[in-house]
């Protein structure tokens, strides 16, 4: 049974209390590995190793020094790509053909995208006359923040994790990360990459744990840490918020959604139906992006629920050494506990069970899995719970519109702004609708199609600050003007 260990100050430690948990393969329920639970003295060590690196060779690096150096990161992770899929796979359930082409390609991606976009990223300045009219000239620089507490989530587990690492390296930062409970492996095994490509120890630290009274707490309560980027549920956003207010720390949250489709007749039902089954179903509906209510204009929606019937009773499930499955479990039996009290919640109201609602009948070495059915409702109220609430499962609930103005006011309903996604072949509507969607981030005739240096956050309770690009550097950058008196 391989140990998962903490990676402080460049080498693998245990926990001084010797506590451990079980990470377990939510294909089949079957135990991983054992993985050290960090107390406050551990995570007093990787906060100390990265200040230290931080005030140390990392600090002093130049920036071709350290973009040089991400790339190698980067190159490491592609040479080792068959073993972070492995793992990334194991911890996950998810189908390797999904894993191939956006966790790991994307893990190593961010690290490469991040290094080059620091090297040309132009600083600002601005001539201003004076009373005595010899002028003044002023401009910007940049200067690390410091020590970043990186709080990763379990869906996605490297690519959501090195979106925040990346770009906090590239800026001269230095990291501590406690990754998920449920996903620690790529987290750790990226702890030997950065080693081999020259990382400094101490820049790159990795404590393991669970949220309250475990790794989490003791990293957003560290007075010494400078600022936290968290990815995950809304409720541990605001708990972390309130940790980092003490000691005024600033954050980076990317919290939940309850993202809507709106479909409207004039789209290409072809496109509406792959795009919609994409992001009603990858990563068995556990992307943060991922559409949970779909909104169809009423022309059209018989023909579109039957599709999207088809497409989901057409999806493959089965575990990810199964090269033929596209659908793979929920995290863990904890979280498909959740989702079904919603498949329940739904039958309870009165929903049309269009597919699914249920566990799939499952081979007898898979029946411990985190297994459920892809599920399509209608007929439930605008108010039910099903409709309203992040479940974060392969779930979606169909509505007629009969008016754009209806279909906007719809999709704004909520306290959520995430994401959307608008189907539609009149360019005048998609701007015009585009526009209006409350979210931060509203995908036209496309969904999940990521170009990395534009905005990525919600706005309402789905987050605070924006990444990708140059605003990630305005997170994990401090900006001085300095003034000079001409
Ligand atoms: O595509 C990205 O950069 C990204 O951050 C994806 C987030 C998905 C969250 O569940």
């Amino acid at each position: 049974m391989k140990d998962i260990k903490h990676f402080i100050n460049g080498e693998y430690v245990g926990s001084a209390s010797g506590k451990t948990f079980d990470n377990v393969n939510p294909a089949n329920g079957r135990v991983l590995s054992r993985v050290h639970e960090a107390g406050r003295e551990e995570v007093n060590a990787a906060v100390n190793a990265a200040r230290a690196a931080f005030n140390g060779p990392w600090g002093r690096m130049t920036v071709d020094q350290r973009t040089e150096i991400l790339h190698k990161v980067a190159d490491g992770i592609n040479a080792r790509f068959e073993e972070f899929l492995d793992a990334e796979c194991q911890d996950t359930g998810k189908p390797r053909s999904l894993a191939s082409h956006i966790d790991i390609p994307r893990g190593a991606a961010n690290f490469k995208v991040f290094a080059d976009l620091i090297k040309n990223v132009p600083a600002e300045s601005f001539e201003m006359p004076t009373p005595d009219g010899t002028g003044a000239l002023n401009y910007g620089i940049r200067r690390p923040k410091g020590v970043i507490g990186v709080i990763s989530p379990w869906n996605l587990p490297l690519l959501l994790m090195t979106w925040k690492v990346g770009p906090a390296l590239a800026c001269g930062n230095t990291v501590v990360v406690k990754p998920s409970e449920e996903t620690p492996t790529t987290t750790a095994l990226l702890g030997e990459v950065m080693k081999a490509a020259g990382v400094p120890d101490g820049v790159y630290n990795v404590v393991h744990g669970f949220g309250g009274n475990s790794a989490g707490a003791f990293l957003t309560e560290h007075p010494d840490v400078d600022a936290f980027t968290f990815t995950g549920e809304t409720g541990t956003g605001e708990t972390i918020m309130k940790a980092a207010a003490k000691g005024v720390r600033q954050v980076s949250l990317e919290l939940g959604g309850k993202n809507a489709g709106i479909v409207f007749a004039d789209c290409d039902m072809d496109k509406a139906i792959e795009g919609t089954l994409r992001s009603v179903f990858a990563n068995c509906g556990q992307v943060c992006l991922g559409t949970e209510r779909v909104y169809v204009e009423r022309s059209i929606f018989d023909e579109f629920v039957a599709r999207l019937k088809a497409g989901a009773e057409s999806l493959v499930i089965g575990p990810p050494d199964d090269e033929t499955s596209n659908f793979g479990p929920l995290i863990s039996l904890k979280h498909r506990e959740k989702v079904l009290s919603y498949y329940q919640k739904a039958i309870d109201e009165g929903a049309t069970v269009i597919t699914g609602g249920g566990v799939p009948d499952m081979p007898a070495e898979l029946a411990h899995g985190a297994w459920v059915q892809p599920t399509i409702w209608t007929g439930l109220k605008d108010d039910s719970p099903v409709v309203t609430e992040e479940i974060f499962g392969p779930c979606c609930h169909i509505r007629p519109f009969d008016s754009e103005a209806e279909a906007v006011q719809l999709a704004n309903s909520l306290p959520y702004g995430l994401a959307s996604a608008i189907w539609t072949e009149n360019v005048t509507r998609a701007h015009r609708v585009a526009a209006q969607v409350e979210a931060g981030i509203v995908w036209v005739n496309s969904w999940f199609l990521r170009d990395l240096r534009t905005s990525f956050g919600g706005s309402k309770q789905s987050g605070i600050g924006r990444e990708g690009g140059v605003h990630s550097l305005e997170f994990y950058t401090e900006l001085k003007n300095i003034c000079i008196k001409l």
